[in-house]
Order: structure tokens, then sequence, then C-alpha cells
């Protein structure tokens, strides 16, 4: 069949994409790339969270999918929201890569040993909470673009330090300049693709079921029934990450307050199978724990 693919087109996006393509044509299709700007991409220098919109990496690529402009979407999972327009579905999720954030240091010095006051760069609520509740005296400042310009910035003595996903440095080939691998609790998805498509097109779905990795899929299934649940944006410092030991579903999680002063959480264990209940049961743990009076002060 031939496919028209959606994305991004930033380098990142595109090297997903073509991943994406090189797997269907393995399997006999011919794949067309479709490049879409998304409002993500023109807004460069705000941090996400002040925007607040969410999907804003998304809106425009499902729209392209409503209007039958492309038949598939590949995202990054972590930047699609918990619920999607009306007639979208993720069909499958890929094996997830390394979900963990990563340090790169322009002194190659790990978050422990960062001389009191250095300059931390990233733009997520959560990586800084985690970087201030291990390291209070660091400064955390705003650092958006992509994971070249991210890296020029460090490179040009803007920060000390950045934190990015592992995932996207892989990705992008940076790996040797990883200085530590942090032990962060991830981003909801952080590390897999999500596949969308129109919810008619059950043949095309069949064809995409190569693309489901079972595993992954269940994982992102519980750690977005917990951000649905939370009604997490990117305004609110929170994030999860869900894995399978034998036949159990482990996931942990927390939500904090945007200084890291009040940093809640938890774990809960349950069945693959009804992976969005135990998702959605730790944010029901983490709400009355102390994560409802968060999210309160932060919405007011
Ligand atoms: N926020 C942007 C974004 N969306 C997906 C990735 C990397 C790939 C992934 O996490 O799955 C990144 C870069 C980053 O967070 O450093």
């Amino acid at each position: 069949m031939h496919l028209r693919l959606g994305t991004r087109k930033s380098k990142l996006a595109l090297w997903q994409a073509n991943y994406v393509k090189s797997l269907l044509e393995k399997e006999g299709h011919t794949v067309e790339i479709v490049t879409i700007t998304t409002s993500g991409d023109k807004i460069k220098d705000v941090p996400l969270a002040k925007i607040g919109g969410k999907g804003l990496f998304v809106k425009e690529i499902e729209e392209a999918l409503l209007e039958g402009r492309i038949d598939l979407a590949v995202h990054s999972l972590k930047d699609v929201p918990t619920v999607l327009p009306e007639g979208l579905e993720i069909c499958c999720v890929t094996k997830r890569e390394d979900p963990y954030d990563v340090l790169i240091s322009k002194n190659s010095q790990k978050l422990e040993d960062l001389p009191p006051g250095s300059v931390v760069g990233t733009s997520s609520l959560r990586r800084k909470v985690q970087i201030l509740r291990r390291r209070p005296d660091l400064k955390v400042e705003v650092l958006r673009g992509n994971v070249d310009t991210r890296i020029r910035k460090l490179e040009e003595g803007l920060y000390d330090s950045i934190v990015l996903a592992y995932a996207g440095v892989k990705r992008m080939g940076y790996e040797h300049m990883i200085t530590q691998i942090l032990d962060f609790i991830p981003a909801v998805g952080q590390g897999s693709l999500a596949i969308e498509v129109r919810k008619e097109d059950k043949e095309l779905k069949k064809i995409l079921s190569v693309l489901n990795h079972e595993e992954s899929m269940i994982c992102a299934k519980a750690e977005r029934a917990f951000l649905k649940t939370l009604e997490g944006g990117c305004q609110v410092p929170m994030g999860a990450f869900a894995k399978l030991e034998g036949d159990k579903l482990i996931i942990r999680g927390f939500i904090s307050d945007l200084e890291g002063n009040k940093f809640i959480e938890s774990y809960k264990e349950g069945k693959p199978e009804e992976a969005e209940s135990v998702g959605e049961a730790l944010a029901k743990d983490l709400l009355s724990m102390g994560g409802e009076e968060i999210l309160r002060e932060i919405y007011s």
C-alpha cells in the first residue's frame, strides 16, 4: 500500500518518521513523508508550560489526518495529549527506547559534582523539580529548541549543564556527549513513538500492527491513564514510569509543586490487562496524598 506519513520537520521528528518508514518498507509498502509545521515549532523561545496549550506539537498533524491529507502520523508519544480529537486513535506504540533523562555538562561534571550556583538548562518543570530536590543550590534556567539547538547553547556557554531525553540524544547521535544518566522519573511516554490514525481505517490499522510493541503499549496505557487522571498538562511538575516485571505491572509516579518543595511520590502494582486502572489508581493516591492541593495552588 502507498502510505502518506505525517510528521513535524525537526531533525528528531524526521529521524523518527524515517525509522517508521523503513519498518513499513520492509513489509513491502511505499511511504511518502509529509512534513507539517506545528504551533510548537513556531513558538521557539517561551517555555511550553507558559504557553499552556496541550498538544502544541501534534495539533496541525491531527488536522491533516482528519482532513485526509495523510494516512498516519508519527509523534513522540510524550508530546501527545491524553485526550485525542474525535475520530482519531493511537493504534500502535513502538518499542520504547531508553526512557531516562541525561545530563550533558560542559566540564563532564555529574549532577552531584557541579559547583554551587551552576546553571542547568531545561524547560521541563518535571526535570526542574527533580534537579532542585537533589541540588537546591543550582540555578535552573529555561532552555528550548530542538536537540541540536540545546547542545549548541550549552557549547556557547549559556549553561553549565543541560538535561535532555536519552532517546532524543541517542537518535541525534550525541550519545558520546552524555555525562550522566539521571534516575529521574521520566515523562509519561518518554522514549516511545505513537502512531496515530483515523479510527475508521481498519485495514490500515491491520497493516500498522507490525509497529506495535505490546509491552510498551501496556506501559503507555498505564502512564497515560495516570496523566489523564491528574489532568496533567505541562504546567504541573509530574512524571510516571511503568514497567512489566514478569506478569506484574509496576508504575511509579510523582506530582510536585513548582519549586519541588512538596514532592509526592508513590507506586502501584497490578495486572497488565488492567493497565489503565493501575495508572488511574496511582494518580488517585497522589491526589489524596496532597496532589489535589498542589493542583489547586498551581491553577489558582
Ligand atoms: N520535549 C520535546 C521532545 N519530545 C520528544 C523528545 C525526545 C524523544 C522522547 O523523549 O521520546 C524531546 C526532546 C527532549 O525532551 O529532550
